[in-house]
């Protein structure tokens, strides 16, 4: 049986219009997800723990008496990892291994320098104090994304990492308890959803509240990290995974037929996307995918995704190919050619690039080292990957010479007086040598 993807050529009329058609997607949080996630951060906010009891209790199907059951213990996130078969243990540290020491190289420092009149300026850089991390629940948790959330948190110096996942049925995932362990993790409680998030920006009396949450979650939990910003920092909403891959029509048909698959089973709305100036290469794929999907375990979710949001699109050469990329901005974006350090100056948008036929972008997901928590829906334009940046601040540092106070006073007070503050530049004046 073949599936039906979507396939299109630079050189039809409409290429523009199929292209704004690929890219038409949109979160929906309808009115009533909205309302529900709003009175459940008020009630969690007004009875604390209480309520977080009662909503885990009701949507994830505990019978918890008190927060105090819905916290794990360190003795139990070790005792995950102890447990682990070896291969498991020793492929989570690994990868953690190349996690942290990639984000070690993105560690900002404090800097001060001095101009000639001996006036210092300069940044302060500070790690949060605390860090909520969302793990989702049931059969999308992933450990991995425990390990690229955690560790840039650890790497940028978190004083305490407070990680929440949703135990459905009470079901513990003892993969990503052991991630937790490895991580650095500090706290861990088995809460999910809205009341999650609650929790977290306004704390109660057993869940401390953070300065930041961050992690992917179900519309519940996106819509509650929406309405808390502001309350707490939070990272990017991260719509569905995407993959873009450009190939020049050399590399295994085989090959990129399954990396297309490593995004669209992500979910059913996953975008998989193929460029490549060989026509006669994107039906060599076609036929793989054709021959490769009825095997797959989540054949039914890659269908779906490919049928869904997919495109094969054939360009005219390698500088359309650019063109196309830079105009979806993927999330990942394979350059499956020959020399793609040629291809990389005119590249401008992308969430993280795997270049070469042998980086798969699965590598990237699980321990090549960066992390894998990566702009969605065309915000590579303005955004970049999580990364220890995320959990550091900057403060300016100024200390004012005499002489400096003096000069910068002048300026100081004529642009005070244009704005008609005078305290402004009353102050600024005092300190001008008479
Ligand atoms: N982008 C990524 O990197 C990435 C990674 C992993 C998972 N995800 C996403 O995370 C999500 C996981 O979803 P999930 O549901 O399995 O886990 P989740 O942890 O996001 O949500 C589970 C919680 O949702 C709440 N909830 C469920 N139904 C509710 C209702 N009717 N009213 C109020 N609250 C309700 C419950 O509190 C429950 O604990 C998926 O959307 C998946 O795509 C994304
Ligand atoms: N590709 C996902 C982010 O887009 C991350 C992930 C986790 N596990 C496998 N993949
Ligand atoms: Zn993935």
């Amino acid at each position: 049986m073949t599936i039906d993807i979507r396939r299109f050529s630079s050189d039809q009329a409409d290429f523009s219009a199929q292209m704004d058609a690929l890219l038409a997607w949109e979160a929906v949080s309808d009115h009533q997800v909205q309302q529900i996630v709003t009175d459940i951060l008020a009630d969690v906010k007004k009875r604390g723990d209480a309520a977080v009891v009662e909503y885990s209790n009701r949507f994830d199907h505990l019978h918890a008496q008190s927060m105090s059951e819905l916290e794990l213990g360190q003795e139990q996130l070790q005792q995950a990892l102890d447990t682990l078969p070896q291969a498991q243990r020793d492929a989570l540290l690994k990868a953690a291994e190349r996690v942290r020491s990639y984000h070690e190289k993105q560690k900002q420092d404090s800097w001060q320098y001095r101009e000639a009149d001996g006036t210092l300026l300069g940044q302060k850089v500070t790690p949060m104090d605390r860090v909520g991390i969302y793990v989702p629940g049931g059969k999308a948790a992933y450990p991995s994304s425990v390990l690229m959330n955690a560790i840039p948190a650890h790497v940028a110096g978190v004083n305490e990492i407070i990680m929440v996942v949703p135990t459905p049925g009470g079901e513990l995932n003892q993969l990503v308890l052991a991630a937790a362990a490895v991580a650095g993790v500090n706290r861990v409680f088995t809460i999910g959803g809205a009341q999650a998030v609650a929790a977290l920006a306004y704390g109660t009396d057993t869940v401390p509240g953070v300065d930041k949450i961050v992690g992917p979650g179900n519309i519940f939990v996106a819509t509650a990290k929406r309405q808390v910003f502001g309350t707490v920092g939070i990272d990017m909403i991260a719509g569905p995974s995407e993959i873009l891959v450009v190939c020049d029509g050399k590399t295994d048909p085989d090959w990129i037929a399954m990396d297309l698959f490593s995004q669209a089973e992500h979910d059913e709305d996953a975008q998989a996307i193929l460029v490549s100036p060989d026509a006669g290469f994107l039906d060599q794929v076609k036929a793989s995918i054709d021959k490769l999907l009825p095997d797959m375990q989540r054949a039914d979710i890659i269908r779906a995704s490919l049928t869904g949001r997919a495109a094969l699109i054939k360009v005219a050469d390698m500088d359309e190919a650019m063109e196309v990329t830079n105009r979806i901005a993927p999330e990942h974006l394979e350059l499956s050619v020959e020399d793609p350090q040629a291809l990389l100056p005119q590249i401008r948008h992308a969430g993280a690039i795997f270049m070469g036929r042998h980086t798969s972008e699965a590598l990237g997901d699980y321990c090549a080292g960066p992390n894998h928590v990566l702009p969605t829906s065309g915000t590579a334009r303005f955004s970049s990957p999580l990364g220890v940046y995320d959990f550091q601040k900057r403060s300016s540092l100024i200390m004012c010479s005499p002489d400096g106070a003096s000069e910068l006073g002048q300026v100081a007070s004529v642009l005070a007086r244009g704005e008609q503050l005078e305290a402004h530049a009353r102050s600024a004046e005092y300190r001008i040598k008479k």
